[in-house]
């Protein structure tokens, strides 16, 4: 398996999403949109073993959790504003659910889940699974001497994840790891991750 935890910081947390202001209006929708793409989309095929968090943290109600399941989904297509409209749907059936029914896993279409569940708390859930942490950084060690496995990536969006997080991260003994020596987009990450486990023929059993 491979899984991603994505940090929202800035992502609407409701359905009320306009499909023509993505990055605006809808705090970077449109960069955790490209990240669902490259996490998922192969030229006409999609990548089965592939697990992918998203954790909102914009208004109103944050955090919502946002889980897409590669060998679950269906009619999801790569563009942006198809992503999207799924998300919608997903802050929408959340918006639908009390409380109580927030804390567990609930399907919204095939193979996307949604649940009221924030960063540390889902990274803690992957260390109890256990899952190595990965936390993707310039300033981390080279990908390519860093052995993977069992993994979790995770990827800050254009704020990065914050110093407190960054801290948590370090506290729990995540492994930093670097994919260049320049700053790249979340959604371009995602693609040399996926590029350096494929050309080690990393595959879904592991
Ligand atoms: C646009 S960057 C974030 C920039 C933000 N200003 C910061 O200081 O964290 C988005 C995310 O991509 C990942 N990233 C960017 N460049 C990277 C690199 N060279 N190696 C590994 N991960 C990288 C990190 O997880 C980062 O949080």
């Amino acid at each position: 398996m491979r899984e991603f935890i994505f940090k929202a910081n800035k992502t609407i947390t409701s359905s009320d999403i306009n499909l023509k202001d993505l990055p605006g209006s809808c705090g970077r929708l449109d960069l955790l949109c490209r990240c669902v793409s490259d996490a998922f989309f192969l030229s006409h095929d999609i990548r089965r073993d592939v697990v992918f968090y998203a954790v909102l943290y914009g208004q109103p109600n944050p955090p919502v959790c946002i889980k897409f399941v590669g060998n679950e989904l269906k009619k999801v297509s790569p563009d942006e504003r198809n992503i999207a409209i799924f998300i919608k749907k997903a802050l929408k059936k959340f918006e639908e659910l009390d409380e109580e029914d927030r804390k567990y896993w609930n399907l919204s279409t095939p193979g996307i889940y949604v649940k009221r569940l924030g960063f540390r708390d889902l990274i803690l859930e992957k260390l109890r699974e256990g899952k190595n942490i990965y936390y993707l950084h310039r300033d981390g060690e080279d990908v390519e001497n860093v052995d993977i496995e069992n993994p979790v990536f995770v990827i800050g969006d254009h704020i990065g994840i914050g110093e407190d997080d960054e801290k948590f991260l370090d506290e729990i003994g995540a492994k930093k790891v670097s994919l260049s020596p320049l700053e790249l987009h979340a959604n371009h990450c995602i693609t040399i991750i996926h590029n350096v486990l494929d050309k080690r023929g990393f595959n879904n059993t592991e």
